[in-house]
């Protein structure tokens, strides 16, 4: 039999097959065979059967090649005709049971198919490259789909959504064909502008295509942002809980992941390293530093020192900075500790002035006063110590919310502790954080897609210095920073002139896994 589709497939590649489904006991496994080598596979496994119609469900036993009494399986499958599939080739898809020796056996038997094409097993996100390689998506949208495959919180997902629908790479490639026209018209001037006659000057050619690139290079920023927040999304939201010892940074950390993360103890000092946990708050993956105690005194030792330095160092690395203060009797060991209010029963609100300073310069700051316990009255006490923080940062009014630590792990009721409050804080603030305004789609510009687009300004920046040479402007030098430009555009879809493709397609697929 012939097979059924006469297309022919776009590439000369081999047939590659995968267990595309995670491999272990599961109800059903599906497995993905593409490329011409199909059909092969299809009349070994199902002898004398009419081809399946194409993309519609079809129940057929498979039967073993070398013993077509063994039944393998009672399977669904499906026939995608090229190219219209997702890979761009042909595509037959085995939806079988999902028992380990099930999936062994067919997967065995296709291995063993003959065929003119080589058949065999696919690597880790080869179907995903077949599809870049036929022009199915283009490199920005392979990077969303891998990030898609490894999004664990609901933000995450979003975000890879984002750069899954191809709008980001049409935009890309618009600008690069500007560009390219643009750098045309230039060297349209190179090489004719002896015998033939244009309407403009060359200077006024260089300046109506500086004028063009204006609004692209107002894009960029926008598309800069858009990654940063997108990042933040993908990457994880990076906080630091700064505070004296023993204010309640592990406590508070092992509430909110649910589970001992880190050293709780009550003597100071002892969360000497940090201690990262990563935990998803209303859908945002967030990661925790839970930093050594900031204290300064010429008594403690030097390994808890090195925990203070990182400490600091990690908090300026980090896009939230917790501040934590607490309700307590005074500690006149240690030096930096600040009194924000004073209260009855000589009970104050502490903070310490590094970890303040160090709010003052985050990009985001909450200030969290632990241990007002539902025993004590600090109404008034919390008042005065939201009035001396909003003095202290003088422009920034963190918000300030009270916890008990003590509560939360105690007691019951509808939110013991405040903790509710505190998270529902924590997700106002992601949400300010994150907000890109209308245009969703920015959230899906990576990091990678980000740098490109810096240089790609910094070519712009350079052709606009050759452009206010006026009548000294060396054309060729102009036209070459275009073609830079336009080259970084190509790599961020990597389409076009896109030199380092395959080192590019290295990275993004390393996160794929097999059969995708
Ligand atoms: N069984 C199964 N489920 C799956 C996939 C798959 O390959 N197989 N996918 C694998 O990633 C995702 C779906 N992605 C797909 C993307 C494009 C086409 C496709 O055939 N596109 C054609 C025709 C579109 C149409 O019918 O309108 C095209 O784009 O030309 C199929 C699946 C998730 N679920």
């Amino acid at each position: 039999m012939r097979p059924p589709s006469s297309i022919l497939p776009l590439g000369h590649y081999d047939t590659i097959y995968a267990l595309s489904t995670a491999p272990g006991r599961a109800a059903i496994a599906i497995i993905r065979i593409s490329g011409a080598g199909w059909w092969d596979i299809y009349q070994a496994l199902c002898p004398n059967r009419p081809p399946p119609t194409p993309r519609k469900a079809t129940l057929r036993d498979l039967l073993d090649p070398s013993d077509t009494n063994n039944i393998l399986d009672s399977a669904l499958v499906f026939h995608f005709p090229a190219p219209k599939t997702v890979t761009g080739e042909d595509i037959l898809e085995l939806h079988i049971h999902g028992g380990h020796a099930t999936v062994k056996a067919v997967l065995a038997a296709i291995g063993q198919c003959r065929s003119k094409h080589t058949i065999r097993y696919a690597d880790a996100g080869e179907f995903t490259r077949r599809a870049f390689q036929n022009d199915r998506l283009d490199l920005g949208q392979v990077e969303a789909l891998g990030d898609a495959l490894s999004a664990e919180t609901e933000q995450q997902r979003r975000a890879a959504m984002r750069g899954n629908s191809g709008k980001l790479g049409r935009i890309y490639e618009e600008w690069r064909q500007l560009l390219l026209a643009a750098r045309g018209e230039l060297e349209a001037l190179i090489d004719f502008s002896e015998d033939q006659h244009f309407d403009e000057s060359p200077a006024e050619l260089v300046r109506n295509v500086t004028s063009q690139i204006g609004p692209i290079l107002e894009a960029i920023r926008r598309h800069q942002k858009g990654s940063r927040y997108g990042e933040l999304l993908k990457r994880g939201i990076r906080i630091s809980l700064l505070g004296p010892p023993n204010a309640g940074k592990s406590s508070l950390l092992n509430i909110i992941v649910d589970r001992e993360a880190s050293i709780v103890s009550e003597e100071a000092g002892t969360t000497r390293d940090i201690v990262e946990v990563s935990v998803d708050i209303g859908g945002y993956l967030c990661v925790f530093a839970d930093t050594a105690g900031l204290r300064s005194s010429s008594s403690i030792g030097g390994v808890e020192q090195e925990g203070i330095r990182r400490a600091k160092a990690k908090a300026k690395d980090s896009d939230l900075v917790i501040v934590l203060a607490s309700v307590e009797p005074s500690d006149s060991s240690n030096s930096s500790i600040y009194q924000l209010a004073s209260g009855h029963s000589g009970l104050s609100t502490f903070c310490d002035l590094e970890s303040l300073k160090i709010a003052a310069e985050a990009e985001q700051a909450i200030v969290v006063v632990n241990k007002c316990d539902s025993t004590r009255d600090l109404g008034t006490q919390l008042e005065y110590t939201k009035t001396k923080i909003d003095n202290l940062l003088p422009g920034r009014s963190p918000a300030v919310v009270s916890i008990s630590c003590r509560d939360a792990e105690q007691s019951g009721g509808l939110d013991p502790g405040n903790i509710g409050a505190l998270l529902d804080i924590l997700q106002t603030t992601f949400g300010i954080m994150t907000n890109v305004g209308d245009d969703l789609d920015l959230l899906g510009v990576s990091e990678r897609q980000s740098q490109l687009l810096s240089t790609c300004t910094e070519c712009f920046e350079r052709f606009k210095d050759e452009a206010l040479q006026g009548e000294e402007c060396d054309i060729v030098v102009a036209a070459e920073h275009l073609r830079a430009a336009a080259a970084c555009l190509a790599r961020i879809t990597g389409r076009g002139e896109a030199g380092d493709v395959e080192e590019v397609l290295g990275i993004v697929f390393e996160k794929f896994c097999v059969g995708k």
